[in-house]
């Protein structure tokens, strides 16, 4: 079998002692799918992906996510912090010492897979929520990140760009073979994801079905169909 390509295993965390926050938790992501991560407010789900992310140490259990791993935050504005897309989209390839022509390669290959290479030239400040995600997703692709982490990429986009967004990195996930991990708050998602995780007080209390896990969390938070 495959090796998965996110394993969480019995990961505690807590800012401290009398606040823990992830509690024993375990998933497994398998390569290659598009995974959601639910949970009512608190449950932890935004810190559950900054241990995967790295940007957070937890102080037991073992993380094993395939490198490289692009990050995607609900606000794009804390993301993107060059003046162009083109520039934006290269400067996560900094680190890597390419040529010139490596990377005009690398930033058109990603804007083309988000369909946005028209873009190229614009200036960050012109774009709408919806394209901001997609060239922060394009700066992943041009890292040929192998996992995508996203905290709720759409909390910010009207309805139209919130599933515009979900079902392009639907595609991209299967076209490239990446894997993604997606919070989520907004339940009609679900339909485009391979499996979901629902998350209570730091623990994984139920894992597959996404529509099975629509109804647990709906019944649990009392909320009506949407
Ligand atoms: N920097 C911090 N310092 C102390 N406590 C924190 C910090 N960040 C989060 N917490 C606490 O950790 C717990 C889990 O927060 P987290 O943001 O991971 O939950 P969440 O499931 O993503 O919530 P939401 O759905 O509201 O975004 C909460 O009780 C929160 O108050």
């Amino acid at each position: 079998m495959t090796k998965p390509a996110i394993v969480v295993d019995e990961v505690c965390f807590q800012w401290s002692p009398t606040a823990p926050v992830l509690q024993s938790c375990s998933l497994e992501v398998p390569k290659g799918e598009f995974w959601m991560l639910l949970g009512t407010n608190g449950s932890g789900k935004s810190t559950l992906l900054r241990v995967l992310a790295g940007l957070l140490t937890p102080q037991s259990g073992q993380v094993d996510v395939m490198p490289p791993v692009g990050f995607v935050f609900q606000n794009p504005d804390h993301q993107l912090v060059m003046p162009t897309v083109g520039a934006d989209v290269a400067f996560g390839l900094v680190e890597e010492k390419l040529s010139i022509p490596q990377i005009r390669q690398r930033v058109d290959e990603a804007l083309t897979a988000v369909n946005l290479s028209h873009l190229q030239r614009r200036p960050i400040y012109a774009l709408s929520g919806g394209q901001k995600q997609r060239i922060a997703i394009a700066g992943a692709i041009a890292r040929h990140c192998e996992v995508l982490l996203l905290d709720e990429p759409t909390a910010l986009l009207d309805p139209d760009s919130q599933l515009d967004l979900v079902s392009q990195v639907q595609k991209l996930i299967k076209h490239r073979g990446m894997t993604a991990l997606w919070v989520t708050h907004r339940l009609d998602e679900l339909e485009y994801c391979d499996g979901a995780f629902l998350l209570e007080q730091g623990q994984v209390i139920d894992r597959g079905d996404p529509q099975r896990l629509r109804r647990r969390l709906m019944q649990m938070e009392g909320r009506q169909e949407e």
